[in-house]
Protein backbone atom coordinates (compact mmCIF):
# COMPACT_ATOMS: atom_id res chain seq x y z
CA UNK A 1 0.00 0.00 0.00
CA UNK A 2 1.55 3.24 -1.23
CA UNK A 3 -0.07 6.83 0.72
CA UNK A 4 0.87 10.20 -0.36
CA UNK A 5 -0.75 13.09 1.64
CA UNK A 6 -0.33 16.57 0.49
CA UNK A 7 2.78 15.99 -1.04
CA UNK A 8 4.30 19.33 -2.17
CA UNK A 9 8.26 19.72 -4.11
CA UNK A 10 9.42 22.85 -6.22
CA UNK A 11 13.17 22.54 -7.20
CA UNK A 12 15.16 25.74 -6.34
CA UNK A 13 11.70 27.96 -5.39
CA UNK A 14 10.49 27.91 -8.71
CA UNK A 15 6.62 26.71 -9.67
CA UNK A 16 5.98 23.57 -8.02
CA UNK A 17 7.16 20.59 -9.84
CA UNK A 18 4.44 18.38 -7.76
CA UNK A 19 1.62 20.17 -5.91
CA UNK A 20 -0.17 19.45 -2.64
CA UNK A 21 -0.66 15.25 -4.29
CA UNK A 22 -2.73 12.87 -2.45
CA UNK A 23 -3.39 9.08 -3.33
CA UNK A 24 -3.81 5.92 -2.11
CA UNK A 25 -2.63 2.53 -3.48
CA UNK A 26 -4.06 0.02 -2.09
CA UNK A 27 -3.00 -3.67 -1.84
CA UNK A 28 -4.42 -5.79 -4.66
CA UNK A 29 -4.52 -3.32 -7.57
CA UNK A 30 -2.00 -2.16 -10.65
CA UNK A 31 -2.13 1.37 -10.78
CA UNK A 32 -1.39 3.57 -13.58
CA UNK A 33 0.75 6.84 -12.94
CA UNK A 34 0.39 9.26 -16.35
CA UNK A 35 0.81 12.13 -17.31
CA UNK A 36 2.98 14.13 -20.26
CA UNK A 37 6.14 15.04 -20.53
CA UNK A 38 7.56 17.26 -17.37
CA UNK A 39 4.24 16.58 -15.73
CA UNK A 40 5.53 15.42 -12.28
CA UNK A 41 5.57 12.04 -12.80
CA UNK A 42 9.35 11.15 -11.94
CA UNK A 43 9.70 13.38 -8.93
CA UNK A 44 6.69 11.85 -7.50
CA UNK A 45 8.01 8.39 -8.28
CA UNK A 46 11.36 9.82 -6.50
CA UNK A 47 9.51 11.07 -3.06
CA UNK A 48 7.79 7.79 -3.39
CA UNK A 49 11.35 5.95 -3.30
CA UNK A 50 12.96 8.21 -0.80
CA UNK A 51 15.22 9.74 -3.12
CA UNK A 52 14.42 13.34 -2.76
CA UNK A 53 11.90 14.46 -0.12
CA UNK A 54 9.11 16.76 -0.17
CA UNK A 55 9.17 19.78 0.55
CA UNK A 56 5.76 19.60 2.98
CA UNK A 57 3.62 15.96 3.27
CA UNK A 58 4.05 12.93 4.35
CA UNK A 59 4.55 9.03 2.14
CA UNK A 60 3.68 5.77 3.60
CA UNK A 61 4.73 2.40 2.44
CA UNK A 62 3.06 -0.18 3.83
CA UNK A 63 2.26 1.66 6.84
CA UNK A 64 6.00 2.82 6.89
CA UNK A 65 6.75 6.51 7.28
CA UNK A 66 9.27 7.25 4.31
CA UNK A 67 10.60 10.49 6.11
CA UNK A 68 10.88 9.27 9.82
CA UNK A 69 11.37 5.13 8.93
CA UNK A 70 13.15 5.51 5.78
CA UNK A 71 15.10 1.95 5.71
CA UNK A 72 12.34 0.12 6.91
CA UNK A 73 9.77 2.22 4.18
CA UNK A 74 12.89 0.59 1.99
CA UNK A 75 12.71 -2.59 2.11
CA UNK A 76 8.74 -2.31 1.29
CA UNK A 77 9.50 -1.94 -2.09
CA UNK A 78 11.34 -2.79 -5.70
CA UNK A 79 11.72 0.14 -7.85
CA UNK A 80 12.81 -0.13 -11.49
CA UNK A 81 14.14 3.39 -12.74
CA UNK A 82 13.27 4.78 -15.91
CA UNK A 83 16.86 4.97 -16.69
CA UNK A 84 18.44 1.98 -14.78
CA UNK A 85 22.74 1.92 -14.13
CA UNK A 86 24.40 -1.41 -14.01
CA UNK A 87 27.76 -3.00 -12.97
CA UNK A 88 27.96 -3.43 -16.57
CA UNK A 89 31.66 -5.80 -15.55
CA UNK A 90 29.60 -7.75 -13.39
CA UNK A 91 27.54 -11.27 -14.95
CA UNK A 92 24.43 -11.49 -14.47
CA UNK A 93 24.28 -14.19 -11.37
CA UNK A 94 26.75 -11.70 -9.74
CA UNK A 95 24.72 -8.82 -10.41
CA UNK A 96 21.78 -10.79 -9.22
CA UNK A 97 23.50 -12.12 -5.95
CA UNK A 98 24.89 -8.62 -5.54
CA UNK A 99 21.32 -7.24 -5.11
CA UNK A 100 20.27 -10.26 -2.98
CA UNK A 101 23.06 -9.58 -0.23
CA UNK A 102 21.75 -5.90 -0.46
CA UNK A 103 18.41 -7.74 0.75
CA UNK A 104 19.62 -9.91 2.95
CA UNK A 105 17.97 -13.06 0.68
CA UNK A 106 19.15 -16.26 2.24
CA UNK A 107 21.17 -18.41 -0.19
CA UNK A 108 18.43 -21.10 -0.84
CA UNK A 109 15.61 -18.40 -1.30
CA UNK A 110 17.67 -16.53 -4.26
CA UNK A 111 18.87 -19.15 -6.01
CA UNK A 112 15.11 -20.53 -6.33
CA UNK A 113 14.21 -17.14 -6.89
CA UNK A 114 16.65 -16.51 -9.76
CA UNK A 115 16.00 -19.72 -11.53
CA UNK A 116 12.28 -18.64 -10.98
CA UNK A 117 13.01 -15.07 -12.67
CA UNK A 118 15.54 -15.92 -15.16
CA UNK A 119 13.55 -19.14 -16.93
CA UNK A 120 10.44 -16.60 -17.17
CA UNK A 121 12.12 -13.77 -18.55
CA UNK A 122 14.45 -16.31 -20.81
CA UNK A 123 17.80 -15.62 -19.47
CA UNK A 124 19.18 -18.47 -17.87
CA UNK A 125 21.74 -19.36 -20.54
CA UNK A 126 23.07 -16.11 -20.29
CA UNK A 127 23.63 -15.43 -16.28
CA UNK A 128 26.97 -16.04 -16.42
CA UNK A 129 27.87 -13.60 -19.36
CA UNK A 130 28.94 -9.90 -18.41
CA UNK A 131 26.19 -7.57 -18.64
CA UNK A 132 28.39 -5.59 -21.26
CA UNK A 133 27.33 -8.32 -23.55
CA UNK A 134 23.95 -8.00 -22.98
CA UNK A 135 21.06 -6.29 -25.34
CA UNK A 136 19.53 -3.29 -24.84
CA UNK A 137 16.51 -5.70 -23.43
CA UNK A 138 18.68 -8.33 -21.55
CA UNK A 139 19.76 -5.23 -19.75
CA UNK A 140 16.36 -4.28 -18.59
CA UNK A 141 15.62 -7.85 -17.90
CA UNK A 142 18.46 -7.93 -15.64
CA UNK A 143 17.53 -5.04 -13.86
CA UNK A 144 13.92 -6.28 -13.45
CA UNK A 145 14.72 -9.58 -11.78
CA UNK A 146 17.37 -7.70 -9.61
CA UNK A 147 14.44 -5.33 -8.11
CA UNK A 148 12.36 -8.43 -7.75
CA UNK A 149 15.09 -10.83 -6.30
CA UNK A 150 14.24 -9.80 -2.98
CA UNK A 151 10.31 -10.53 -3.48
CA UNK A 152 8.89 -6.85 -2.69
CA UNK A 153 6.00 -6.47 -1.55
CA UNK A 154 5.41 -2.97 -3.84
CA UNK A 155 6.35 -3.26 -7.04
CA UNK A 156 7.60 0.58 -8.28
CA UNK A 157 8.25 0.59 -12.17
CA UNK A 158 8.82 3.72 -14.12
CA UNK A 159 8.55 2.49 -17.80
CA UNK A 160 9.16 -0.59 -17.40
CA UNK A 161 8.39 -2.10 -20.91
CA UNK A 162 10.82 0.41 -22.59
CA UNK A 163 13.15 -1.92 -24.49
CA UNK A 164 11.45 -4.93 -23.94
CA UNK A 165 10.14 -7.44 -26.95
CA UNK A 166 6.69 -8.81 -27.15
CA UNK A 167 7.47 -11.60 -25.22
CA UNK A 168 9.21 -10.60 -22.34
CA UNK A 169 6.73 -7.52 -21.85
CA UNK A 170 3.75 -10.20 -21.92
CA UNK A 171 5.75 -11.63 -19.18
CA UNK A 172 5.99 -8.58 -16.89
CA UNK A 173 2.72 -7.90 -17.69
CA UNK A 174 1.38 -11.39 -16.48
CA UNK A 175 3.54 -10.94 -13.38
CA UNK A 176 2.39 -7.54 -12.26
CA UNK A 177 -1.13 -9.33 -12.93
CA UNK A 178 -0.24 -12.31 -10.66
CA UNK A 179 1.57 -9.75 -8.15
CA UNK A 180 -1.59 -7.44 -7.67
CA UNK A 181 -3.96 -10.65 -7.41
CA UNK A 182 -2.12 -11.90 -5.06
CA UNK A 183 -2.61 -9.17 -2.79
CA UNK A 184 0.28 -6.64 -3.37
CA UNK A 185 0.39 -3.20 -4.99
CA UNK A 186 1.84 -2.40 -8.27
CA UNK A 187 2.81 1.35 -9.31
CA UNK A 188 3.29 1.60 -12.63
CA UNK A 189 4.33 4.72 -14.67
CA UNK A 190 4.22 4.40 -18.68
CA UNK A 191 3.29 6.59 -21.79
CA UNK A 192 1.81 3.63 -23.68
CA UNK A 193 -1.89 4.90 -23.20
CA UNK A 194 -3.00 1.52 -25.04
CA UNK A 195 -0.92 -0.75 -22.18
CA UNK A 196 -2.31 1.48 -19.39
CA UNK A 197 -6.43 0.75 -20.88
CA UNK A 198 -5.66 -2.98 -20.59
CA UNK A 199 -3.33 -3.64 -17.71
CA UNK A 200 -3.89 -0.68 -14.70
CA UNK A 201 -6.72 -1.38 -12.28
CA UNK A 202 -6.94 2.46 -11.85
CA UNK A 203 -4.96 5.16 -13.37
CA UNK A 204 -4.01 8.57 -12.14
CA UNK A 205 -3.24 11.60 -14.64
CA UNK A 206 -1.05 14.18 -13.58
CA UNK A 207 -0.26 17.12 -15.46
CA UNK A 208 1.59 20.43 -14.13
CA UNK A 209 1.73 19.31 -11.08
CA UNK A 210 -1.63 18.47 -10.06
CA UNK A 211 -3.56 15.34 -10.23
CA UNK A 212 -6.03 15.97 -12.92
CA UNK A 213 -8.20 12.68 -12.65
CA UNK A 214 -8.09 9.28 -10.32
CA UNK A 215 -10.26 6.57 -10.81
CA UNK A 216 -10.99 3.40 -12.85
CA UNK A 217 -10.85 3.35 -16.86
CA UNK A 218 -14.84 3.30 -16.80
CA UNK A 219 -14.81 5.79 -14.09
CA UNK A 220 -12.99 8.46 -16.43
CA UNK A 221 -15.16 7.70 -19.58
CA UNK A 222 -18.32 8.32 -17.42
CA UNK A 223 -16.43 11.34 -15.61
CA UNK A 224 -16.07 13.04 -19.52
CA UNK A 225 -18.95 11.63 -21.10
CA UNK A 226 -17.52 9.72 -23.88
CA UNK A 227 -17.20 6.15 -24.96
CA UNK A 228 -13.66 6.79 -26.52
CA UNK A 229 -10.14 5.37 -25.76
CA UNK A 230 -7.34 6.13 -22.59
CA UNK A 231 -5.50 7.68 -25.19
CA UNK A 232 -8.12 10.07 -26.67
CA UNK A 233 -9.39 11.33 -23.23
CA UNK A 234 -5.49 11.43 -22.17
CA UNK A 235 -5.04 14.00 -25.05
CA UNK A 236 -8.04 16.45 -24.81
CA UNK A 237 -7.21 16.63 -21.10
CA UNK A 238 -3.54 17.47 -21.54
CA UNK A 239 -2.64 18.97 -24.89
CA UNK A 240 -2.71 22.67 -25.77
CA UNK A 241 -3.90 24.18 -22.61
N1 LIG B 1 16.40 18.79 -10.68
C1 LIG B 1 15.49 19.63 -11.16
N2 LIG B 1 15.70 20.97 -11.07
C2 LIG B 1 14.78 21.86 -11.53
N3 LIG B 1 13.61 21.49 -12.11
C3 LIG B 1 13.36 20.18 -12.22
C4 LIG B 1 14.28 19.18 -11.78
N4 LIG B 1 13.76 17.96 -12.03
C5 LIG B 1 12.55 18.18 -12.61
N5 LIG B 1 12.32 19.50 -12.74
C6 LIG B 1 11.11 20.14 -13.29
O1 LIG B 1 10.00 19.63 -12.55
C7 LIG B 1 8.90 19.40 -13.43
C8 LIG B 1 8.46 17.94 -13.30
O2 LIG B 1 9.51 17.10 -13.82
P1 LIG B 1 9.45 15.51 -13.78
O3 LIG B 1 10.79 15.01 -14.19
O4 LIG B 1 8.92 15.08 -12.46
O5 LIG B 1 8.37 15.20 -14.93
P2 LIG B 1 7.95 13.82 -15.63
O6 LIG B 1 6.46 13.78 -15.59
O7 LIG B 1 8.66 12.68 -15.03
O8 LIG B 1 8.41 14.04 -17.13
P3 LIG B 1 8.96 13.00 -18.25
O9 LIG B 1 7.75 12.27 -18.76
O10 LIG B 1 9.54 13.94 -19.27
O11 LIG B 1 9.99 12.12 -17.61
C9 LIG B 1 9.35 19.80 -14.83
O12 LIG B 1 8.92 21.11 -15.09
C10 LIG B 1 10.86 19.73 -14.74
O13 LIG B 1 11.46 20.63 -15.64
Amino acid sequence: MINLTNVTKSYGGNVAAVSNLNLTIPRGEIFGFLGPNGAGKTTTIKMITGIIAPDQGEVIINDKDMLKNPLEAKKQFGYVPDSPDLFLRLKGLEYLNFMADMYDVSKSERQARINTLASRFDMMHALNDPIQSYSHGMRQKTVIMGVLVHNPEVWILDEPLTGLDPKSSYTLKEMMREHADSGKTVFFSTHVLEVAEKVCDRIAIINKGVIQFCGTFKEMQEHFKTNESMEKIFLEMTVNE
